[in-house]
């Protein structure tokens, strides 16, 4: 995890990051988002007025006002007064509306914009982070943007409203009353520049301990099988629990700076309240101002307090969520592999060749996995690689598709670097068929279609056919349409390697890449899988990463890896016809 950004106040240029990185998103639905705020400020002010005519009336009722005229004034208030309300009433449904709108709209660009940027990400990006991370920033860190666009800013336009607007009345009473709450607002702005940096800190954290946690519910999910197999479901619990534990204790260590600032607020503001009611009583007692003025001050008093309140529970909202863009954004910084929209779309005739590759992973510089690697492959050759476990079979294979890049060397198809193609037009034209398939939750219609989306329906049970597939699923209930598991888990091992199958004859590709499978199937899938697999690799050029003789056997080429390096390579014959070759070695022991 990247490591914890300095700290910053409300206002430094960071925050206006984080602000402008808001308004960003906003600014597209501007043509809803300020006619919403125009709404949010008039209904601000009708408030204001509401009150300033209930204490105006109050205000006479109280100083003594009687008779037919005053009877006749009140009534005309009271229709005013339910005037302003239905108009505020009508303004504020447009206004939560409209507000939705806006906000929801440009929270569904941002999630959109961050997923698009998360699914594009290089594999060793990828790689650093986990998964359950990367999907906790979609939900959590982007939820609690939410909250703050749709509830908190409007409701602090609201506040700001009512609170010029009660100052500017109460000014108009007495300047002298009006400057000693005025006299309060640098306090608060101390208090939001001493609280708020640690909110933010802490709320930063809290979100990346429930980013940790989520990496537990995803990680175990995705292995039921074994957590369930092994019995493991307490074993899980305590990781989860631990991760929940760091989250609430952060998320509770939040709470106290959020706490303390909110309750000094209050106080301070209660306190000069206390201060403003005592310079007041005492202008009353000097006459300085009319008891008609006090009543309607103590009420504007009243909608100061109540929003200085809410304004300080607001800002606190915000510091939160100003916390937890940190992550999106910088997830939305990160540099992406190439797109190539308009890439070519160019069928290789599939010869291949890597010259002298070395390589490292990026998150292991030190420990080099392929060292001065070299295959050559014409159109149409099967070639093996074998080797044991870690040897480097799938790394090389990664840098076939360029999840990586070479640290050294040179990778050619067709003559042509693969380091100067668009990614789509390589990578459209090899298919791979893994070791373990996992199939997408859809029916199976979808996971055939998967290698060609715009398939016709002859075309998918055209490759069904040749995949030796079309028979079982003909007979499932809802054929095509039958609903896989979410990992393909209703389907056998057999039945789902054929579905892979069929997807990479769809998929048609110059180039080939077969993981086989270790886990052995029983004879006869094993036959109708190695049938379709022989289909499957007719006409093209196909790297299989074999473990099984018979498969290497019928290969024109064996390469045989050893810690990174191809210690052996040639036919099947003529490895074995070698004295004391590796090849040799496995080959008697599979024979045994
Ligand atoms: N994403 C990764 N980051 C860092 N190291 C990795 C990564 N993937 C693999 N390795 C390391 O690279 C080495 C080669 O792994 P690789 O998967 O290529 O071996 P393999 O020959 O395909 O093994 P197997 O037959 O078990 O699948 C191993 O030591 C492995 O630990």
């Amino acid at each position: 995890m990247p490591d914890t950004p300095p700290t910053k106040k409300i206002w430094d240029r960071a925050a206006w990051r984080d602000a402008s990185f808001f308004l960003r998103y906003l600014r597209p639905h501007f043509n809803v988002f300020i006619p919403a705020l125009i709404a949010l400020a008039t209904t601000a002010l009708l408030s204001v007025t509401f009150f300033k005519l209930t204490a105006e009336v109050v205000g006479k009722g109280l100083g003594g006002a009687k008779g037919p005229e005053w009877m006749a004034e009140l009534q005309h208030s009271i229709f005013i007064l339910a005037g302003i309300v239905t108009v505020q009433a009508f303004i504020a449904f447009w206004r939560i509306m409209l507000f939705a709108k806006a906000s929801e709209r440009a929270l569904a660009t941002l999630r959109r914009e961050t997923y698009s940027r998360i699914i594009r990400l290089p594999m060793g990006t990828l790689n650093a982070r986990r998964v359950g991370e990367l999907a906790s920033r979609l939900a959590n860190d982007v939820e609690s943007m939410r909250e703050t666009l749709v509830v908190a800013i409007p409701m602090v336009i609201r506040h700001s409203v009512m609170l010029l607007g009660s100052l500017v009345l109460v000014l108009q009473i007495s300047v002298k009353l009006a400057l000693v709450m005025i006299a309060t607002i640098p306090v608060v702005i101390v208090m939001i520049a001493i609280f708020g940096a640690r909110i933010r800190k802490l709320t930063r954290k809290a979100q990346d301990d429930l980013a940790t946690t989520q990496v537990v519910v995803e990680e175990s999910l995705q292995s039921i099988i074994s957590v369930k197999a092994f019995a493991n479901e307490a074993h899980e619990m305590a990781r989860y629990n631990q991760n929940l534990g760091n989250f609430l204790t952060t998320a509770i260590r939040a709470a106290a700076p959020r706490a303390a600032f909110v309750a000094f607020i209050i106080f301070a503001f209660s306190l000069a309240l206390i201060v403003v009611t005592w310079v007041a009583l005492r202008m009353l007692s000097e006459g300085q101002i009319s008891s008609e003025e006090l009543t309607q001050f103590a009420a504007f008093s009243a909608v100061i307090a109540s929003s200085v309140g809410q304004f300080s529970e607001l800002i606190t909202q915000i510091q939160r969520t100003l916390g937890a863009t940190d992550r999106v954004r910088e997830i939305l910084l990160e540099p992406t592999e190439p797109e190539a929209p308009d890439a070519p779309k160019v069928r290789f005739k599939g010869e291949i060749e890597m010259h002298d590759i070395c390589f490292a992973y990026p998150t292991r510089p030190d420990a080099p996995v392929l060292r001065e690697f070299s295959l050559q492959a014409k159109a149409g050759q099967r070639i093996a690689l074998v080797g044991p476990s870690g040897s480097g079979k799938t790394t090389s294979i990664s840098l076939l598709y360029r999840f990586y890049e070479p640290t050294s060397g040179r990778i050619l198809i067709d003559g042509q670097p693969i380091s100067e193609m668009a990614l789509p037009t390589l990578r459209k034209n090899l298919a791979l068929v893994p070791q373990e398939i996992l199939l997408f939750g859809g029916s199976i219609r979808e996971n055939i279609a998967y290698g060609k989306p715009d398939a016709t329906e002859a075309e998918i049970i055209e490759a069904a056919k040749k995949a030796n597939a079309h028979l079982f699923v003909e007979k499932l209930p809802e054929g095509y349409d039958t609903l896989v598991g979410e990992r393909g888990t209703q389907l056998s091992g057999g039945q789902r390697q054929r579905i892979a199958i069929a997807r990479a004859i769809l998929a048609d590709p110059a180039i080939l890449i077969l993981d086989e499978a270790t886990s052995s199937l029983d004879a006869e899938s094993e036959r109708l899988v190695q049938d379709a697999l022989d289909k499957l690799m007719e006409n093209r050029t196909s790297i299989i990463i074999a473990h099984r003789l018979s498969t290497v056997r019928r290969c024109d080429q064996i390469l045989v890896l050893s810690a990174g390096t191809i210690v052996e390579r040639g036919t099947h014959e003529e490895l074995v016809a070698k004295e004391g070759s590796l090849y040799g070695t496995l080959a008697r022991l599979q024979l045994e």
